[in-house]
């Protein structure tokens, strides 16, 4: 099949696997004999000298359960915090006992989404799953949704999936749904909906077809949430596919006939740069006119002529969106705090010295330290 071809998730060396809640949680329950399949298909994987990091949902769902909140504990944010904590403990237990038995060392790794937005933390979570692998542990991820508050969370386990691939430096990502793919609709309403195999590029006609939220109601992203974690993907080289997850032995069903829906990687970006382009918070945005938007898009820095606004209180080094006629059309590292960016904004830079007290730099943000998105 075409995108076995493309996406092979035998061949990648190291992979992350996503399981969404609505196949591990049936009745406030994991779905243990299920699971077991999933588990022996990691536990082949790995025998073969894959490495595997999984990202599994289900703690809130299996947490409402035990403390009989209404709405699978999503009835508020204080609801699922809880739930969150109690079903966390409940989730890890199947699958230290599952992977055990399998002969596999469980790691548990709770993450936020500052863990991954902040470099230095992010390079640290990077080190940990990266030793973890190495001693031959299977961490098992997921968000540490009790202290994530929601200005600060991924929310859904799609983009989190998307997010550790990068930081673990794996080389692809199949997320296991209650659905095997993007259809051309929610097939769940529109019986004429088709799959669509390979995804070369993320159109916004393509990013249209996600209709609503979760199919089942225990998830929380739906469709929407699986495409943003393809970008995400992309934009840091790395495959991602959608396979089915109603059956058992998901990975190894995948590996054997491709089908599913695969979104090839964009060209490979450095690590810097895909991690920029992976941001989904920024400390500011920077307004640019037309001419710097044309000049970034040659691969040119910005300039402070080019800034026409300023917002935000970022610190030199903060992540900054830069926002032309059209929209933003890049993430760069600022060159300046908000304060001075502000005062030379529009200024060319033999008068901008004047303005700060100090000899200006090249740019307000250097091209290496830029991305387009
Ligand atoms: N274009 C589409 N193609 C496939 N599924 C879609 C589409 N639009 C919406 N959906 C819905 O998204 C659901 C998958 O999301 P979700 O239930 O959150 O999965 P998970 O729990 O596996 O993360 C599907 O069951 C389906 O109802
Ligand atoms: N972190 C949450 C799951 C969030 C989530 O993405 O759920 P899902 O859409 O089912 O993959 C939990 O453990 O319940």
């Amino acid at each position: 099949m075409a995108s076995a071809a493309r996406f092979d998730p035998v061949a990648c060396p190291r992979l992350v696997v996503k399981i969404g809640s609505s196949l591990l949680i049936e009745a406030g329950a994991v779905r243990r004999a299920w699971l077991a399949s999933v588990v022996a298909d990691l536990a082949a994987r790995r025998a073969a000298g894959q490495q595997i990091v999984v990202v599994s949902s289900g703690a809130i769902a299996l947490g409402a359960r035990r403390l009989g909140l209404e709405k699978g504990g999503r009835a508020s944010l204080e609801d699922a915090q809880a739930a969150a904590a109690v079903g966390q403990v409940a989730l890890s237990a199947v699958w230290e006992a599952l992977l055990s038995a399998a002969g596999l060392t469980m790691a548990q790794v709770l993450l936020t989404l500052g863990d991954l937005e902040d470099r230095r933390r992010y390079l640290n979570v990077a080190a940990t799953i990266d030793r973890l692998l190495a001693l031959g542990a299977v961490p098992v991820l997921n968000e540490n949704d009790t202290v994530a508050t929601t200005e600060i969370r991924f929310g859904d386990n799609d983009r989190l999936a998307a997010r550790a691939a990068q930081a673990a430096g794996a080389s692809g990502v199949i997320l296991l749904s209650d659905v095997d793919g993007l259809y051309t609709a929610n097939p769940a309403r529109d019986a004429s909906a088709s799959l669509i195999p390979i995804v070369d590029r993320i159109t916004p006609e393509i990013a249209a077809m996600a209709d609503g939220g979760s199919g089942s109601g225990l998830g929380t992203g739906g469709m929407a949430a699986k495409i943003a974690a393809a970008r995400i993907a992309a934009a840091a080289g790395i495959p991602l596919a959608i396979a089915d997850g109603r059956i058992a032995n998901p990975l190894a069903r995948f590996a054997a006939t491709g089908h599913g829906t695969v979104f090839v990687a964009g060209e490979g970006a450095r690590a810097r740069k895909a991690w920029l382009a992976g941001r989904l918070t920024v400390a500011g945005t920077l307004t640019i006119d037309a001419g710097a938007a044309a000049a970034l898009a040659r691969g040119k820095s910005l300039l402070a002529a080019g800034v026409t606004q300023v917002a935000g209180n970022f610190a030199r080094g903060d992540v900054v969106a830069i926002t032309g006629p059209d929209g933003t059309i890049a993430h760069g590292l600022a060159g300046y705090d908000a304060a001075d960016a502000d005062a030379i904004k529009g200024l060319r830079g033999d008068v901008q010295a004047a303005v700060l007290g100090y000899a200006p730099r090249a740019a307000i943000v250097h091209a290496d330290h830029l991305v387009l998105l």
